[in-house]
C-alpha cells in the first residue's frame, strides 16, 4: 500500500532524512520509534506533502504521490493525525469532525461508527474543541482523520501528554482499525505502547533507519534501549 524508497530531506543545509525506506501494509501496525529530534515528524510531514523532499519516491498502491499536494494525498486515502493534535479550539467537536470531510459534499454525514469508536465525542458534540481535555482532543483528532474513510492512517505521537486510561482506549482503537484491514503508520516515543501494537517496527536515529523487523522481536533485540532517554 504505502512504499517509501530512499527518501532524503534537508532543512537548509541540514540533512534531516537520510535514505529512509519503509512500507505500511493493510491490516498491520507499523511503528516508527525514535528519540526527540531524530526526524520522525519530518518524515511524516514529507509523506503528507507538508514539507518538500529532496529525492526519493513515495508510492501509494504503486502510484507515485511525491508530486501531489497534501489535499490530493488525503483524497488518495491517507489520514493524518498531527503531533499536538491541531484541533480547532473555537469550533465544536462536530465542526471539527466535519473539517475531516471538507472535500466531500456539505451534506455528507459524520460516519456513525466514529462515535462507536469514541463514545465520548458523541456526548460532547456541541462542546468547543478548546474545552476538551488533551486526551479527548486526541480522540477527536483521530476521529477527524478517520471521517473521510482513509485506507492508511498516519499518527504522530498520539500518546504525548495523554492520561493512561485514554492511551489504552486509543491503543484498542488502533488495533481494531488494523484488524479491520487499515494500514497504520504510528510514530511513537512511548516504548511500551509501541511494542504492544507493533506488527512491524523501525527505529530512527539522526535521520536514518538503524533497525527494523517484526514487532514480536522488539524485546529480544533490545529495542527499548535504543529509544530510552
Ligand atoms: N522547520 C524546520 N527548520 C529547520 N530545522 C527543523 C525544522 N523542523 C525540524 N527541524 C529539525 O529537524 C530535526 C528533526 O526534527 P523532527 O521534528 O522531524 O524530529 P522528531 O523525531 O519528530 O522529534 P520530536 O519527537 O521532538 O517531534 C531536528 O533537529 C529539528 O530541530
Amino acid at each position: 500500500m504505502l512504499s517509501v524508497q530512499n527518501l532524503h530531506q534537508y532543512y537548509g543545509g541540514s540533512h534531516i532524512l537520510r535514505d529512509v525506506s519503509l512500507s505500511a501494509t493493510p491490516g498491520k501496525v507499523t511503528v516508527l520509534l525514535g528519540r526527540n529530534g531524530v526526524g520522525k515528524t519530518t518524515l511524516l510531514k514529507s509523506l503528507m506533502g507538508l514539507v518538500p523532499i529532496k529525492s526519493g519516491t513515495i508510492a501509494l498502491d504503486g502510484q507515485p504521490i511525491e508530486g501531489r499536494t497534501p489535499y490530493e494525498r488525503a483524497r488518495a486515502g491517507i489520514g493524518f493525525v498531527p503531533q499536538g493534535r491541531e484541533i480547532f479550539g473555537r469550533l465544536t467537536v462536530e465542526e471539527n469532525l466535519r473539517m475531516g470531510l471538507a472535500y466531500r459534499s456539505a451534506s455528507t454525514p459524520v460516519p456513525a461508527h466514529l462515535y462507536e469508536l469514541f463514545p465520548v465525542l458523541k456526548q460532547m458534540l456541541g462542546r468547543r474543541g478548546g474545552d476538551l481535555s488533551g486526551g479527548q482532543q486526541q480522540q477527536l483528532a483521530i476521529a477527524r482523520a478517520l471521517a473521510p474513510g482513509p485506507r492508511l492512517l498516519v499518527l504522530d505521537e498520539p500518546t504525548e501528554g495523554i492520561q493512561p486510561s485514554i492511551i489504552k482506549d486509543i491503543g484498542r482503537v488502533i488495533r481494531q482499525l488494523a484488524d479491520g484491514g487499515m494500514a497504520i503508520l504510528l510514530c511513537e516515543q512511548y516504548y511500551d505502547f509501541a511494542e504492544e501494537l507493533a506488527d512491524e517496527y523501525l527505529v530512527m536515529e539522526r535521520g536514518e533507519v538503524i533497525a527494523r523487523g517484526p514487532g514480536h522481536e522488539m524485546q529480544a533485540k533490545g529495542i527499548r534501549q535504543l529509544v530510552a532517554i
